[in-house]
């Protein structure tokens, strides 16, 4: 009889909203072990779960070498969306565990929220509910995206994603990034360009690189200083590609003129960070890819990845390290 497969899943919102992927999980035999928590899992806590789990459905916690010396039956980590600056990858493939991720399927639900972010920021909805509320009825002018420039930085699945979605906005889009795909960039109407060029000439600049050791702090003092003044910035990457003080003196001189963000250095936000007292910031809690449709799908492609890697197959999204 086949023995059964101890499934972990760390990932936020699974219990109610993957129950394609899930059904595919019980009927093939797995026994699925949830995050009792609606956040990041800690070591400690994490230690305590993962002992005699086979598989990983993962979030947003750090796994390493600790983690994978205490889970000697472990044997796939299938993360839950896209990013893996969180996964030791060598340590993994020494201890002869595959991690999978996702790559695009979550790029529909983050473009929609960093389009949302840009439009937030350049028509100043927050802003101006809190006007009503407070009871002014301040009718502060805003631009259009027709007359802005939008600068991407990155062009991979999400970037491309918005500028789709910002066409019908008819805004200039530029772009950066590192490995250009030009013919990608024509069919969504991008201006592949210097990272220098989207800095410069960039209304609005969006962010959608990989975090590791090359794109840390990409947005310091040093970069805001060669941005437009009033320059609106949005975040719908990664916490570690800002530095956050340098953002906070951006919003205090006025260069810049306003900032979204969907993550942070340190999440859970600490809210005695100082930007959370300039009214211009706006944030959500790393909810861009929290949307029905994306943990449904996304359900069923860590599934599958883990069934395959259970039933010793290559899975397709197999990250080679
Ligand atoms: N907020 C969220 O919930 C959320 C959801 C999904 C992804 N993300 C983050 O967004 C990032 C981007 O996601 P994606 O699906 O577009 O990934 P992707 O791999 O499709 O695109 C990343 C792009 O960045 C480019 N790139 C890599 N290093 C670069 C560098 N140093 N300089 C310039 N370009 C560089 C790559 O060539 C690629 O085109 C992910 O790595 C993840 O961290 C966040
Ligand atoms: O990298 C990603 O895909 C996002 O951060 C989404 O991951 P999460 O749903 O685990 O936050």
């Amino acid at each position: 009889m086949k023995k059964v497969k101890k499934v972990l899943v760390t990932a936020t919102n699974y219990s109610k909203y993957c129950a394609p992927g899930k059904k595919l999980l019980m009927d093939y035999g797995c026994e699925i072990i949830e995050n009792p928590y609606q956040r990041p899992l800690q070591f400690e806590e994490l230690k305590d779960l993962t002992g005699d789990a086979d598989g990983v459905i993962g979030g947003v916690e750090s796994w390493n070498e600790e983690l994978y010396k205490l889970s000697p039956n472990l044997k796939g980590i299938a993360r839950f969306g896209v990013g893996v600056d969180n996964i030791d990858l060598k340590g993994a493939r020494d201890h002869g565990i595959t991690v999978t991720n996702c790559p695009g399927v979550n790029a529909p639900a983050v473009a929609e929220q960093t389009v949302s972010l840009m439009l937030c920021l350049t028509r100043q909805i927050p802003c101006l509910y809190n006007a009503v509320r407070e009871g002014r009825w301040d009718r502060t002018m805003s631009h259009e995206l027709r007359s802005r420039t939008v600068g991407l930085l990155g062009f991979g699945a999400i970037a491309r994603n918005v500028a789709k979605r910002l066409m019908g906005f008819e805004p200039r889009v530029i772009a950066y990034d590192k490995y250009p795909d030009y013919r990608q960039a024509e069919q969504y109407g991008v201006e592949l360009v210097s990272m220098e060029e989207v800095l410069r000439n960039s209304d609005i600049i969006s962010l959608h690189l990989p975090a590791n050791e090359e794109t840390r702090h990409i947005i310091n003092e040093k970069t805001i200083s060669g941005m437009k003044d009033g320059v609106l910035l949005v975040n719908t990457a990664r916490g570690s590609l800002v530095d956050e003080a340098a953002l906070a003196e951006a919003l205090r001189s006025g260069k810049a003129g306003g900032i979204g963000t969907d993550v942070f250095e340190q999440e859970p936000a600490d809210l005695t960070n100082p930007l959370f007292s300039f009214p211009q910031y706006i944030a959500t809690p790393h909810t861009s890819a929290e949307t029905f449709e994306n943990c449904e799908e996304t359900s069923l492609v860590t599934a599958k990845a883990l069934i395959d890697i259970f039933e010793g197959r290559v899975p397709e999204n197999k990250l080679e390290v």
